[in-house]
């Protein structure tokens, strides 16, 4: 439950975290887009991993704009670690104003856009810090390019002359600097990205495809193997999941793909 005593949320106890989770194990290392319309369909999703696995969930616009931030500390307080993906950009006093806002949750990985700029993840890094507690403390994850993102996409509707690699690149290293945890990136560019920052610079890649399942609306697809192979340290994944018969067979048939 949150706890009122205060005038504010308090953080709830983490039920796992990277820290906290066995990350040779496959399985910890898949993070569950819950693209789904409403609260129900989303418990009713997870209540198929009826052996106590609480998988690695992501929370984005759809879900979060239906059940707020209260159903995301419920599955907190649940032990489910919660990746809440609200690709913040805005100037820098209100990202760190909303961020100041969501470190009551408790969630383990937020998301902002590195293109928000230097200044805006310097002060989102200044409110996460203050606001942690002991030593745990929310993660920032920047986006790069997203996924559905080509290079034809950059050049002719963002206005962005660069090669699309170049591109990440230059954003990771900028949100590295800015004192980010991690980027969102493709699978795709993971070496680079690690090349160009640290090798313990977190790179969260979706865009995640089995070999011969449909790309969907993402340009930038890597299979989960081969994203690992290159470094990923978390593969985000929704439709492959969510959107087949069998959710848990999916699931699994993943993390074998990758054992
Ligand atoms: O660059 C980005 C950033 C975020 N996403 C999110 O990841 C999942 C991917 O879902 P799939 O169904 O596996 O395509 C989705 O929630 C996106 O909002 C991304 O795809 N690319």
């Amino acid at each position: 439950m949150l706890n009122r005593s205060k005038s504010r949320l308090v953080p709830l106890k983490i039920g796992a975290c990277k820290e906290g989770r066995n990350l040779q194990n496959p399985a910890h290392r898949i993070i569950l887009a819950l693209d789904v319309p409403d609260g129900k369909q989303a418990e009713r999703l997870l209540s198929v991993w009826d052996d106590g696995f609480r998988p690695f969930i992501k929370v984005g616009y759809q879900l979060f704009f239906r059940v707020g931030p209260e159903w995301v500390a419920r599955r907190k307080e649940e032990g489910y670690p919660v990746f809440l993906d609200l690709k913040l950009h805005d100037i820098p006093n209100t990202v760190a104003r909303g961020i100041e806002s969501l470190c009551r949750l408790g969630v383990d990985f937020v998301t902002l856009h590195a293109s928000g700029g230097r200044r805006m993840m310097e002060k989102a890094r200044e409110t996460v810090e203050k606001e942690a507690t002991g030593s745990r403390r929310m993660k920032l994850l920047a986006v790069t390019q997203l996924t559905s993102t080509d290079q034809q996409m950059l050049h002719e509707e963002l206005g962005i002359g660069e090669p699309l690699g170049q591109s990440v690149q230059r954003l990771a290293v900028l949100a590295h600097r800015s004192g980010m945890d991690g980027v969102i990136c493709s699978g795709l560019e993971v070496q680079t990205v690690k090349k160009a920052t640290s090798p313990e610079f977190l790179a969260v890649t979706p865009g995640i495809r089995p070999a011969g399942a449909s790309a969907h609306d993402q340009k930038r697809v890597i299979t989960p193997d081969e994203a690992l192979k290159n470094g990923a340290d978390y593969l985000v994944i929704g439709r492959p999941i969510t959107q087949v018969p069998d959710p848990k067979k999916a699931f699994q048939e993943l993390i074998e793909s990758i054992q």
